[in-house]
């Protein structure tokens, strides 16, 4: 089953909390919190001072999962989906999960994503423990640290692409125009130039996987999360995709672990991961 957020972000299933004098630019954080699956007072008027980046070393794994056990309750049966889990992934690598549907990859990537708590075991980020956060607290953590590119893209509707990419930094406190800037020249590098005000509506699937992939790595996050990030797409553009995906993490030194079960893009893996009933051949 894709990782991909509860509730897309259009239509909304959740309200718009007003806010007196609210301009648009708020309605749009507020959208892309939600696709992000960030709490709604993650507003631009949010306190943004208490989550600092925990400092990284080349010793210490980006993520780290220690023992990892997960059950789902199916009616009033336990169905247990990872088994002793041990996974973690450095800085500036590419890590692929592969293996059979059902086997238990995406579940095993929200729980690396802190969308997902463990029954049992550890995850830690940069060497810090992750698992025993607040809600509040882990969407603090995934905003600052943590990018996510989806099979589906998840890109607000009614946002050009250069607004896309800007969200997640100006839900970091960063001002609108200072963000676009950076969103600018982050859509530059990956090929975009000439759609920095184009609608999603408006671009191929391969763009807007593009413009999903500049979003994931705006804010340069440590942990880049993709499932199927070429499932949506024709070869050639899933290619160029991947092309991109590997080129910004080795140049961002973000690790990134990759759900996948598309053959043509595992030249693209530096290490290979396979997943089958809940338990992980490295
Ligand atoms: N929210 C859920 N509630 C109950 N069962 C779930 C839930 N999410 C996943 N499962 C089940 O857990 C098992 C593992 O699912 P998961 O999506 O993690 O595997 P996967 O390897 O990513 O599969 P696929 O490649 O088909 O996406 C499957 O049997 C799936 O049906």
């Amino acid at each position: 089953m894709p990782l991909e957020p509860n509730h897309p972000p259009e239509p909304s299933n959740r309200a718009i909390p007003a806010t007196p004098g609210a301009d648009p630019d708020y309605f749009a954080a507020f959208r892309i919190a939600e696709a992000l699956d960030l709490p709604e007072e993650l507003g631009p008027t949010a306190d943004f001072s208490h989550s600092p980046k925990p400092p990284t070393d080349a010793q210490t794994a980006v993520i780290r999962a220690v023992g990892i056990d997960k059950s789902y309750m199916i009616g009033d049966q336990r169905c247990p989906v990872l088994r002793d889990v041990h996974f973690a992934t450095h800085a500036g690598e590419c890590v692929f999960l592969s293996g059979p549907s059902g086997g238990g990859k995406s579940t095993l990537l929200a729980i690396l994503g802190c969308l997902l708590q463990p029954d049992q075991g550890q995850v830690f980020l940069s060497g810090r423990r992750a698992d025993q956060l607040t809600p509040q607290q882990l969407a603090f953590l995934r905003r600052d640290n943590i990018g996510f590119v989806f099979q589906r893209f998840q890109l607000i509707r009614g946002l050009t692409a250069m607004d896309n990419v800007a969200l997640p930094l100006t839900l970091q406190g960063q001002s609108l125009p200072d963000a676009r800037t950076m969103a600018a020249d982050l859509l530059r590098q990956v090929g975009l130039e000439q759609h920095l005000r184009a609608l999603p509506t408006a671009m191929s699937p391969g763009q807007c996987q593009r413009v999903a992939l500049a979003r994931g790595l705006i804010t340069r996050p440590q942990l880049l999360l993709a499932d199927e990030p070429t499932a949506a797409l024709d070869a050639k553009s899933g290619l160029e995709v991947m092309e991109l995906l590997r080129e910004l993490v080795h140049q961002t030194g973000a690790a990134a672990v990759v759900v996948t079960h598309d053959p043509r893009i595992h030249h693209f893996a530096d290490r290979i991961c396979e997943m089958e009933n809940g338990s992980l051949r490295t």
